[in-house]
């Protein structure tokens, strides 16, 4: 073997071992499996033989660098992949993936990088996110379920940016659906076709002729899209016809939606998940008062999990890289999935810490899960606006958990393969990031109200303060009466009960809530109680605090439950108002101190618990008409 050219260390490549990878690359491994497979063996770089050819497979950050973004970069801006499978997949010479045509692929890479210019883009991500947050939230209602196929949703948002955003058009769910399936059956024609050499393909004619059929059905899908297209509508698709890329329209936009879609999809909800797990480090990106710390969070979770776990590359011409010479066509194919999980490169590099990113900015560029170089991802830009676009929204609206949280994520099974597939598609539990308050006269049943939600909702209760200072105080029904009649007393005692709600408030910030009662109920009973001093509740800072918070209507809901006479009758159990008329006026005061202090609320008059939760239920969930 010695006249072989064999510049890195690995098995000797003689007929046995190179049978021995063609067999494992076709019939058992995937290429990153594969990868592994040679490097845990031999060290994070080794020569192997695939397809005929001598192929460098390397997790080596230093050498990646220099491969994608160094001196001679340049030298390797062509991809493997054999030109039958890529005529097959229509790459052959065409639009911008794997497209080995340098002067084609370079005019192609212009057109899509004007998608980063795309001033609106932000904006379109927060419309396309709302509205799928809208059928969430009519999902929710219509079908009792808080559950969400978080990926397909996702999808939904990411597909209906990338069709505004290039080519200026919406499609309803049905056809956008439609077109999301035939994004992964591509991925996987893509991989038959692309690595498998022709000669092998008969001996799979099942697999040949569905991804054949995979790769016709989204072509045809993609040609119903351009007849419903103004050609001048966007600059992408001005872009095309003006450069005469006629020809290539159909597979430039093919490429545009396969490109974005998964890509951002499949790395988003593994942030969703990891953020499931890592509850402070959500809660963290919550209060962030700017996006630094949600673009952070972003380049770990595609670090851990990126969404292109190889990348393959073969140089143009002889060259030397890290003083080693490589021959001109030697493949290349870089395990980011390996590299990316490298002790070498990141310490402790199985834990999801996006610290380690702010800690230590310059590793960010060690993991390269969008590329490095003149060939790295085109629209690397518009997939960070919609990541953490689409994050903040969600976010922002509901708490996602997972169903079984006993696995961890970094277990999750997921295909490594040309992209990553997650095998295992969580539906995700989703609470709205809400607090739901009762205030009221007493026995009006809010308690009754609070209780059963909770039991259907599953939120954080937080119980009457004032009925658990009365314990902590030692106080019952009657001792309260006297209470009232001393209005330093019941003031101080009004005092406590806020800062002890304030600080409860505090603690639920990220939560869903159900409040029995709130700060408010202190005020109304203060006005009452002791006249002459109320207006100092409105001096502390926790009553104001509260009082800014009741008046986010996107975060605190507030429900009044009016008196109802059938609650008048004695269970045994409750203290039931004496007095009808003071009852009734002061479930009024209530009304009348929340219309002073600007706070929107919402009325139950009704008394069956069904009507009553299913009034909160529509206050959850409203959405825009
Ligand atoms: C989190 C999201 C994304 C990730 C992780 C990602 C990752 C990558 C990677 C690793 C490459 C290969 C680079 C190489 O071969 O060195 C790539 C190429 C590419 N990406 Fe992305 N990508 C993402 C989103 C997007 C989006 C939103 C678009 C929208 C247009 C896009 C368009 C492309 C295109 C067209 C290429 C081929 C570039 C070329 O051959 O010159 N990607 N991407």
């Amino acid at each position: 073997q010695s006249h072989l050219y064999q510049p890195f260390c690995g098995p000797p490549l003689n007929i046995l071992t190179r049978l021995i990878m063609f067999i494992q690359l076709h019939f058992f491994l995937t290429v990153p499996e594969f990868t592994e497979f040679w490097c845990r063996l031999y060290g994070d770089t080794v020569g192997v033989w695939i397809n005929g050819e001598y192929t460098i497979i390397t997790c080596d950050a230093e050498l990646v660098q220099q491969i994608l973004g160094g001196i001679n970069s340049k030298n390797f801006i062509m991809c493997i992949g054999n030109d039958h499978g890529l005529k097959e997949l229509g790459m052959y010479q065409n639009a911008i993936v794997w497209n080995n045509d340098v002067s084609k692929w370079t005019l192609q890479k212009h057109i899509f990088q004007a998608l980063n210019a795309h001033h609106k883009a932000s904006m379109i991500a927060i419309e396309k996110t709302r509205q799928e947050i809208n059928r969430i939230k009519i999902s929710a209602l219509k079908n009792n379920v808080l559950t969400v196929d978080i990926l397909n949703a996702i999808r939904h948002i990411t597909l209906a940016i990338i069709l505004e955003v290039s080519l200026g058009i919406q499609l309803d769910s049905n056809k956008s659906q439609y077109l999301i399936d035939c994004i992964p059956d591509y991925f996987k024609a893509w991989k038959f076709f692309l690595l498998k050499p022709r000669f092998i393909w008969p001996l799979f004619p099942l697999q040949f002729f569905h991804h054949r059929r995979s790769i016709l059905k989204f072509r045809e899908e993609i040609q119903n899209i351009i007849s419903i297209l103004d050609p001048q509508s966007t600059i992408f698709l001005r872009q095309l016809h003006k450069n005469n890329l006629t020809d290539e329209v159909i597979q430039s936009i093919l490429e545009m939606v396969l490109a974005s879609t998964d890509t951002v999809s499949v790395s988003l909800y593994y942030t969703i998940l990891l953020l499931t797990e890592n509850k402070k480090i959500a809660n963290q990106l919550m209060d962030s008062s700017d996006d630094s710390f949600l673009e952070v969070v972003l380049q770990e979770s595609i670090r851990l999990m990126p969404v292109e776990p190889i990348i393959i590359r073969k140089s143009l011409d002889d060259c030397e890289i890290s003083g080693i010479h490589i021959k001109a066509r030697t493949n290349i194919v870089i395990s980011l999935a390996l590299l990316n999980r490298h002790q070498k490169w990141f310490e402790n590099p199985l834990k999801f810490d996006p610290q380690r990113f702010i800690q230590n900015e310059s590793s960010i560029a060690l993991s390269v899960p969008m590329g490095h170089g003149p060939i790295s991802c085109v629209g690397q830009h518009i997939a960070m606006v919609e990541m953490k676009t689409i994050l903040f929204e969600l976010f922002k609206e509901f708490i996602f958990t997972r169903m079984d949280e006993t696995r961890p994520i970094i277990d999750t099974k997921t295909r490594w393969d040309i992209v990553q597939r997650p095998i295992i598609k969580e539906v995700l539990n989703l609470l709205p990031r809400k607090k739901i308050v009762f205030i009221g006269a007493q026995s009006v049943g809010k308690t009754t109200l609070a209780n059963f939600i909770k039991s259907h909702m599953n939120g954080i209760m937080i119980s009457e303060i004032a009925r658990n200072l009365m314990e902590e105080l030692n106080l019952n029904t009657n001792t309260m009466k006297t209470l009232r009649n001393d209005p330093d007393k019941t003031f101080e005692f009004q005092t406590t009960t806020i800062k002890i709600q304030c600080e409860k408030e505090d603690e639920i910030e990220h939560e869903f809530a159900i409040l029995d009662r709130c700060a408010f109920d202190s005020i109304v009973c203060a006005q009452k109680f002791c006249k002459k001093r109320w207006r100092e509740l409105l001096d502390m800072k926790e009553t104001n605090k509260c009082l800014e918070r009741y008046r986010q209507k996107d975060r605190y809901i507030i429900f009044l439950i009016e008196p109802q006479k059938e609650c008048l009758e004695a269970d045994g159990i409750r203290s039931i108002p004496t007095n009808y008329e003071e009852w009734i006026s002061f479930s009024d005061s209530f009304k009348m101190a929340l219309k002073e202090f600007n706070i929107e609320f919402n009325v139950i008059n009704v008394l069956d618990i069904n009507q009553r939760y299913s009034i909160v239920k529509n206050a959850l969930f409203a959405h825009d008409a």
